[in-house]
């Protein structure tokens, strides 16, 4: 006689949470129809193999299943990389992780170091000079670092505004401050692909969001366009902010 337990029904429900879990990050992805796709074909392979047990069309449909796997690795190789990211970077998970092990404070970026950002960014704005930096916090952004010009320079208001002053060579791109320190100008960013950025934001946001989304970092836009302060973390925007707005983000974010 076949029983149903409490164990079977948690069984079931994680199963299902983790399919809809996976329905919603193809669906972001716009892959929805590939998980569509690969759905009626278990459904398939079960009735094939499981019920009808018919053993040609079942055997072929196993080996295909078990080369499955790695061609959905390969295939979804972004997605998954997004799945873990959020798993790793979920808020509890990162808890129980810093009860362990202890951020180097020494090279946290301070106030010292905010400052000159926040004024920076006012100037930028008003003289509608278009910026993006993008500050690291855990999430290494090393890999970002090398598609532009290091820097390794102190945080300092002039020096931000100038790269990003008009016709500069390196005022295209994002810059990168980490540890105290501006480590690179004119790096390239991962671009969103969401659909819920307004239309008005062209590149120079998405690219902040695409940042924002694939890492722990706070990009901040100046808008070259409206003069306009915004900032992305963690795939949300904060848009229009003032330089107190700025500031209040800036310390918040960066646990003082
Ligand atoms: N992937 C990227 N990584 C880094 N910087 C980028 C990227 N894509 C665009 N940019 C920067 O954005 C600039 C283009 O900005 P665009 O006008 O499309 O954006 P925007 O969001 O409308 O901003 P603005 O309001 O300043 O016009 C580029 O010149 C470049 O400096």
């Amino acid at each position: 006689m076949f029983e149903f337990g409490i164990k079977d029904f948690v069984d079931i429900f994680c199963v299902a949470l983790m399919l809809y879990y996976i329905y919603r990050l193809m669906k972001e992805s716009r892959s929805l129809n590939v998980f569509i796709g690969i759905m009626v074909f278990i459904v398939v392979w079960l009735f094939v193999s499981q019920i009808l047990e018919m053993r040609l069309l079942g055997s072929i449909m196993d080996k295909l299943v078990s080369v499955g796997v790695i061609a959905i690795i390969i295939l979804f190789q972004e997605e998954i990389r997004k799945f873990l990211y959020n798993l790793g970077a979920h808020r509890r998970v990162n808890g129980i992780i810093r009860l362990f092990v202890s951020g180097d404070n020494k090279d946290k970026v301070d106030m010292e170091s905010i400052m000159p950002v926040v004024m920076a960014c006012m100037n930028m704005g008003k003289a509608r000079i278009g910026a993006l930096i993008v500050i690291e916090r855990i999430s290494s952004l090393d890999d970002i670092v090398e598609t532009g010009d290091i820097i390794d320079a102190n945080i300092n208001q002039r020096l931000i505004e100038n790269i990003f002053f008009k016709n500069s060579p390196l005022h295209d791109g994002a810059m990168v401050i980490s540890k105290k320190r501006i480590r690179a100008a004119g790096c390239i960013l991962p671009v969103s692909h969401s659909i819920d950025i307004p239309k008005e934001l062209g590149l120079r946001h998405r690219a902040a969001m695409g940042i924002s989304q694939d890492s722990d970092a706070i990009a901040i836009v100046v808008s070259e366009e409206t003069g306009r302060i915004s900032v992305a973390i963690k795939g949300q925007f904060h848009l229009r902010l003032s330089a107190e707005q700025l500031e209040s983000i800036l310390t918040r974010e960066l646990d003082f």
